[in-house]
C-alpha cells in the first residue's frame, strides 16, 4: 500500500464574526497517498477554499488534526510550519499572484531563494521548470506579457520550484475558458505522473474526473466520498 503524505482528521472550522458563525467544515477526514491525482468538488461556499488552506497550514483549524507522514503540523512552531509550506506544500490558486515587475524565470526562483536556494542553482531549476511547462521561449518575458494560460503554468511551475511533495490548487482553472482549462489541467496530470508530486485541486469542472485517481466531493462542510 502507497504512503499516506497527508491526513486530515476530524477537521472542523468555525469562522466566528461578530453576529454570525459559519460552520465551514464539520469533521473532515482525509487522506492523501503519495503520488495521488485527486479533485475537491463542490459548490462554492461549501468549503472547498477552507480545507485547502488548513491542509496547506495557511490557516488553523478550530478542531481536529493535520498529519503530515507522522507530524502533527498545528502542534509544530510556527518556525517549524513555515519550513513545511515552503519545502513540502506548493499552492496554485485561480488568481496567479505572479509579479509584474519580474522576469518569468524570477518569479519561479522566488520560492527557491526564500527556502535559501544559491541564485545560481535557484534560476537553473527555474529555467528547468519553465521549459518542462513548455515556455522555455518565453524566460525573460513578464507575466503581463503572456496569456492567462501561460500565467497559470508559470504559477504551476513555481508550485513546483521546491519540489513539493504535494501541491494544493484552488481553481486553478477558474478564470480559464474551457480549452485553456483543459491544458493547465493536462499539464497537471502530466506533472503528477512525472515527478510523483501529489495533487489536490478544488474545481467545479466535472469535465475533469477522468483525469483524477479520487474524487471527493464537499457538501455545507461535510465530505463526501
Ligand atoms: N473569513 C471568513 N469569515 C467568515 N466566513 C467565512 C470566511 N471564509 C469563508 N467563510 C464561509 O465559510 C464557508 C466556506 O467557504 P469556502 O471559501 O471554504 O468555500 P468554497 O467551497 O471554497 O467556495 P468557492 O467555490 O465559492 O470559492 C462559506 O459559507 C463562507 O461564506
Amino acid at each position: 500500500m502507497s504512503e499516506i503524505v497527508l491526513k486530515a482528521v476530524n477537521l472542523r472550522k468555525v469562522y466566528e464574526t461578530e453576529n454570525d458563525r459559519v460552520e465551514a467544515l464539520k469533521g473532515i477526514n482525509l487522506s492523501l497517498k503519495r503520488g495521488e491525482f485527486s479533485l475537491l468538488m463542490g459548490a462554492s461556499g461549501s468549503g472547498k477554499s477552507t480545507l485547502l488552506h488548513i491542509l496547506g497550514t495557511l490557516d488553523r483549524p478550530t478542531g481536529g488534526k493535520v498529519f503530515y507522514k507522522d507530524l502533527d503540523l498545528f502542534s509544530l512552531p510556527e518556525k517549524e510550519l513555515a519550513f513545511f509550506r515552503n519545502k513540502k506544500v506548493g499552492f496554485v490558486f485561480q488568481f496567479h499572484y505572479l509579479i509584474n515587475e519580474l522576469s518569468l524565470v524570477e518569479n519561479v526562483m522566488i520560492p527557491m531563494l526564500l527556502a535559501g536556494a544559491p541564485k545560481r542553482k535557484a534560476k537553473e531549476r527555474a529555467e528547468y521548470l519553465l521549459q518542462t511547462i513548455g515556455l522555455g521561449h518565453r524566460l525573460s518575458h513578464r507575466p503581463f506579457e503572456i496569456s492567462g494560460g501561460e500565467k497559470q503554468r508559470v504559477a504551476i511551475a513555481r508550485a513546483l520550484a521546491n519540489d513539493p511533495e504535494i501541491v494544493l490548487a484552488d481553481e486553478p482553472t477558474g478564470n480559464l475558458d474551457t480549452e485553456t482549462a483543459k491544458s493547465v489541467l493536462t499539464l497537471m496530470k502530466e506533472l503528477n505522473r512525472k515527478f510523483g508530486t501529489t495533487f489536490l485541486i478544488a474545481t467545479h469542472n466535472r469535465e475533469l474526473e477522468k483525469f483524477a485517481d479520487n474524487v471527493y466531493f464537499i457538501k455545507d462542510g461535510v465530505l463526501i466520498a
